[in-house]
């Protein structure tokens, strides 16, 4: 088919998927050719004119194949002679193409120890990235997992939406306000304002967004914005006869979609198309999923917006950032291109088909995003614990932070927290910290699999344990004044004597991160918790882990032991307790659901009935125990995941930690005044392993001000260094 044109390079065509006999063919796949045209110093391209008015296709792909490629086809399962299902060439395709693009899913180990010490960038693409693609562009919702997700994500990392439609239409769709939203290809960007951006972008202006925010407006086409209402109206009428035909305008271009329009009339399209398109020179045609976009001929595109975004963001010169950007179509790989060029950053491409790309990993589909998204939080949550102590006999309170430090601060009801120490610990965050000998020292632990001793009076080290586990160091807790238990991400719990130096036990508790600890004196029993979803109970006296629970589909991330060391109680990854019976470990008795679907990060005992909760979403709530029910909630720390919770000497203060960075000190009968009556009205039950649960009728208030909050401690030191984006600390 000949297509008229009067552009030199009018269709970039979204890559052909490669069918099986072209890969056999070929070990490497089709070489990525950019759109040939110079660059003036301007922005505006400079695209010679042809005098034809054909709309020639420049490359070897025809036009028409190329909208007849620019979707997936259907996947097809077939039966081989024994009537079993056999993959198909389109899988057998897919998997050696794999080769190349692995999953960024199975490779996000490796992703990780990419992001060793840096902050990482998260940049997405929407339509075919966080939405699935649909006939109807009107109906392209993202799910609310996906949103739920995405919106965990950007609590860590500065994350931006850079799509092809109007940055008001995905912004409809997203809802999110602490996203950065760039629409029209990259030509409508709403940044922040960190830092001053370059005089290269005069078209940046500063600006007020909806929540009153001052933000960096960047609207490099602003000029072509007349011209493009013009050619929407004209292709609206030019295509209004086309069954299926639709016109979408997405501010600085156009999209003109032919998805559900019968293949036969695609070329009508397309001469519409041309027809329109030949009276503006100063615009292009690009090619997306079943969709011509028309858009200014500008030195512009999504690369660039990613460049111009980790400029406002204050991050592009900076060796210690990693962008990733994910997306679905040809207009994505300007983003791949300029990251893998840079050595800055990866692409990952989300294709169920093969697909030449500068990507460097892949997705199968929009499904598996939320998955992706969820390492991604989890692996910074993971990472950058914060922790706390309180000091057994005087009114000290110490703190480890993700930048190696250890503060110690006294606190008091009627003077500011006052800083005692501050102290670089670790090389790594600091991940657990626990006054030992009587409260005179202070361990820390690290990913950098040292154990520190600090002379509480001076600040200097008494010792320091390298390489005291194989593994990063993510736990400690204190087993008596001179014992203390150390966990890491393997799984592995050790014992130390504080005073020899030396290691008493050894155990092989789990094959995932040690996730908590707590130790029954009487029994001389220690008990752990883990990413790998079981309870593990170390028996300190035979030296050997004793009993295991059955594999839990949650990571297990906290536990107490309640009633008289009858029960155990862990908090899970999705916010279920799990209640177990003393001895009887292998299955939990109980599982108690109403703290769902938040994870329950920490847990406290408050007395033989009842325990206080720190989740997910910031909230502290006082919980009955068997009877099981949340009595009331009596705090909310902030919006980020509750970290440790610990009583002060005394049990005047509730001491709760989050990921704001902020140590808060709770008057512990302010935020349980009235929660006396609630626990006595409740009569006793006996266990039983129905998930129904009693919640208090009642709505207490949740308390969330100054008034009940004895001091914050803010804990970075820099805050405009770390502001609240969190560094991968690597998995050590
Ligand atoms: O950059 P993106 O966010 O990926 O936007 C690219 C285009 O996406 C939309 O079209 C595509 O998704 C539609 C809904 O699933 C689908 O019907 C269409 O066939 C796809 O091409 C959007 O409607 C376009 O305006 C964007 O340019």
């Amino acid at each position: 088919m000949d297509l008229k044109s009067n552009h030199a390079s009018p269709v970039l065509t979204d890559p052909a998927p490669i069918n099986k006999s072209r890969l056999c063919l070929h070990s490497t796949l089709l070489p990525y050719s950019p759109p040939q045209a110079a660059f003036s110093p301007s922005l505006l391209l400079t695209i010679p004119r042809k005098k034809t008015g054909i709309l020639d296709d420049v490359r070897s792909t025809s036009w028409l194949d190329a909208m007849k490629c620019s979707s997936p086809p259907p996947k097809k399962i077939t039966k081989d002679v024994n009537n079993e299902y056999t993959l198909s060439d389109a899988d057998v395709a897919y998997d050696a193409w794999m080769v190349n693009y692995p999953s960024a899913i199975a490779s996000f180990e490796q992703i990780i120890n990419h992001a060793k010490g840096k902050r990482i960038a998260l940049f997405l693409d929407y339509d075919g990235t966080l939405s699935p693609i649909v006939d109807n562009p009107d109906c392209a919702f993202m799910s609310d997992a996906m949103r739920a997700a995405v919106k965990k994500v950007a609590r860590y990392f500065p994350t931006a939406i850079i799509s092809g439609r109007s940055r008001d239409k995905v912004y409809e769709f997203v809802r999110l306000t602490e996203l950065y939203y760039a629409g029209s290809h990259g030509m409508d960007i709403m940044g922040p304002v960190r830092e001053p951006v370059s005089d290269d972008h005069p078209n940046c202006i500063r600006n007020m967004d909806e929540q009153g925010k001052e933000v960096n407006l960047f609207q490099p086409a602003g000029e072509f914005l007349p011209m493009i209402d013009e050619v929407f109206r004209s292709l609206v009428e030019s295509t209004k006869d086309i069954i299926g035909a639709k016109v979408e305008n997405n501010k600085f271009c156009v999209s003109v979609h032919y998805r559900n329009v019968d293949g036969k009339n695609w070329p009508t399209v397309a001469q519409c198309v041309h027809v329109v398109l030949k009276d503006y020179p100063r615009l292009r045609l690009t090619h997306g999923r079943k969709v011509l976009e028309v858009r200014p001929v500008i030195d512009w595109d999504k690369g660039k917006a990613v460049m111009f975004l980790l400029e406002s963001l204050g991050l592009s010169h900076c060796d210690d950032v990693l962008p990733i950007y994910v997306g679905d179509d040809r207009t994505d790989e300007d983003a791949f291109k300029v990251l893998r060029e840079g050595n800055r950053g990866y692409g990952i491409l989300v294709s169920s088909v093969p697909k030449e790309s500068n990507a460097v990993y892949s997705l199968r589909d929009p499904s598996e995003m939320p998955s992706y998204l969820l390492l991604l939080t989890l692996s910074i949550l993971h990472k950058s614990l914060f922790n706390f102590d309180f000091h057994p006999s005087r009114d000290l309170v110490t703190a480890g932070l993700i930048t190696g430090d250890l503060h110690l601060y006294r606190y008091s009801a009627d003077a500011s927290p006052q800083k005692l120490l501050e102290v670089h610990a670790h090389t790594e965050s600091c991940r657990a910290v626990r006054f030992i000998d009587g409260g005179r020292a202070i361990a820390t632990c690290s990913p950098d699999r040292s154990i520190l001793s600090i002379d509480v009076e001076t600040g200097s080290a008494i010792a320091r344990l390298e390489d005291a586990h194989g593994d990063a160091i993510n736990r400690l807790i204190s087993l008596s004044e001179t014992t203390i238990a150390s966990g890491d991400d393997e799984g592995c719990i050790k014992v130390w004597d504080t005073r020899q130096r030396s290691c008493c036990n050894t155990f092989d508790a789990h094959h995932d991160y040690v996730s908590d600890m707590t130790f029954a004196s009487d029994a001389v029993k220690l008990l752990s918790t883990s990413g790998d979803g079981t309870l593990s109970v170390c028996n300190l006296r035979k030296n050997k882990v004793q009993a295991r629970s059955e594999f839990c589909e949650d990571e297990l991330l906290s536990v107490v032991i309640m009633k008289n060391g009858r029960k155990v109680v862990c908090g899970s990854q999705t916010g279920i307790l799990l209640l177990y019976s003393w001895g009887y470990f292998k299955d939990c008795s109980d599982r108690f659901i109403a703290l769902s679907p938040n994870s329950v990060d920490a847990l406290l005992k408050l007395d033989e009935d009842r325990i206080i909760t720190g989740s997910e979403n910031g909230l502290i709530s006082l919980v009955g125990i068997l009877p099981n029910r949340i009595i009331q909630p009596i705090g909310e720390h902030s919006e980020y995941p509750v970290e440790r919770l610990a009583f002060s000497r005394d049990r005047k203060y509730l001491g709760s930690i989050a990921h704001d960075q902020l140590l808060k000190l709770w008057d512990l009968d302010d935020i349980l005044q009235g929660s006396g009556k609630a626990v006595t009205s409740q009569a006793a039950t006996v266990d039983s392993d129905s998930d129904e649960m009693d919640v208090e009728s009642s709505s207490p208030k949740i308390n969330k001000g100054p008034s009940i909050l004895l001091a914050v401690l803010k804990l970075n030191t820099s805050p405009d260094k770390w502001g609240r984006w969190g560094y991968f600390s690597g998995t050590g």
